[in-house]
């Protein structure tokens, strides 16, 4: 991909010292991004790369751009999502890690005035193909959403609804203790599935919906910042679900915690937002896309290493 013709500017944030990106960095990028510190927006940019082919793709993006209305997102994305591993979204507030997240399974086209172009490859079939189902799409590729949202149903019911709806014809309770259990939530409510989901924890919550989107055996799962509501605790546990559903789902996970970007992931994708000079429009764009393990201690790009250590870019 070739840089932004609207880039005009170099950085002179002055290289970091070895060693310093990484995970035992990363408090400083988590607090700066908590407490909301605007990333340093620089018109410059690098161009974003692959730099390691993915060779199993269950996601494979071309140019993929998406607006609202007349405002481009995040642009010209090129990427491929691993199958049957985890790919975390990082960047600053509001380069586009949620929009692109929500267009893999099509939720974006719930959005007024959201439209996509380019190309969106899922498993060898174009996603925007007219004449593909977007019901059928987020069926096969589910989501979880930042704040755990249960619906004002049973536990048990919550689970039961998807497969149900979708007119699953076999055992039912063995289907719901199944997902249950895949979230680790069985032994915790098995002995009240008639109660409501807004009875349990966050945590619990949080797991439920996990279920839910398991329980019509969807393909891939997409989570937007999943553990952004809960304490340390229901946190890791949602980390340790997240490592053993890796072996049966394909996980694209938008976090602002780098330090569980690092734990969670295979691959981790950086964007960053480019200010178009002319009308201001802020894009966001892939900086770099690589292994977690080279994005956070040894980055190929300057702004990488900027925000995985802190410093923003
Ligand atoms: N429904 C919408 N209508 C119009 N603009 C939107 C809509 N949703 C998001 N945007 C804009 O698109 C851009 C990308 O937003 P998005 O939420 O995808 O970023 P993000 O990186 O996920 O941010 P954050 O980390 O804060 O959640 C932002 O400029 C945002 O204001």
């Amino acid at each position: 991909m070739t840089p932004s013709p609207t880039q005009t500017e170099e950085r002179t944030a002055p290289p970091a010292g070895p060693g310093a990106a990484g995970p035992a960095a990363d408090s400083a990028a988590d607090s700066a991004a908590a407490e909301g510190t605007p990333p340093e927006e620089s018109t410059a940019t690098q161009p974003a790369e692959e730099q390691e082919p993915v060779q199993d793709a269950v996601f494979d993006l071309q140019d993929v751009s998406v607006r609202y209305g007349s405002f481009i997102a995040v642009g010209d994305i090129t990427m491929k999502v691993p199958r049957h591993q985890v790919t975390a979204f990082i960047g600053p507030s509001g380069c586009g890690k949620s929009t692109l997240l929500r267009c893999l399974n099509r939720m974006n086209d719930l959005v007024p005035g959201a439209s996509v172009t380019g190309e969106l490859i899922y498993n060898g079939e174009n996603v925007y193909a007219p004449d593909v189902d977007p019901a059928e799409v987020r069926r096969r590729i589910g989501m979880v959403f930042q704040k755990p949202n249960p619906f004002p149903k049973s536990i048990y019911e919550n689970v039961a609804f998807g497969p149900r709806l979708n007119g699953f014809s076999g055992d039912l309770d063995g289907l719901v203790q199944q997902s249950l259990e895949r979230v680790g939530l069985w032994s915790e409510v098995k002995d009240k599935l008639k109660e409501s989901g807004h009875a349990l924890s966050g945590g619990q919550q949080q797991r439920l919906c996990i279920a839910r989107a398991i329980a019509v055996e969807p393909d891939v799962l997409l989570m937007d910042e999943p553990c952004s509501a809960l304490d340390p605790i229901a946190t890791l546990k949602i980390e340790d679900l997240i490592h053993q559903l890796k072996s049966t789902y394909s996980i694209v996970i938008v976090t602002h915690n780098m330090q569980q970007a690092a734990r969670v992931s295979d691959r981790t994708a950086f964007f960053s937002v480019n200010i178009d000079d002319h009308q201001g429009m802020r894009t966001g764009r892939l900086v770099e896309y690589d292994r977690t393990t080279k994005i956070f201690n040894n980055p190929a790009q300057q702004r990488t290493e900027d925000y995985v250590t802190g410093r923003f870019g």
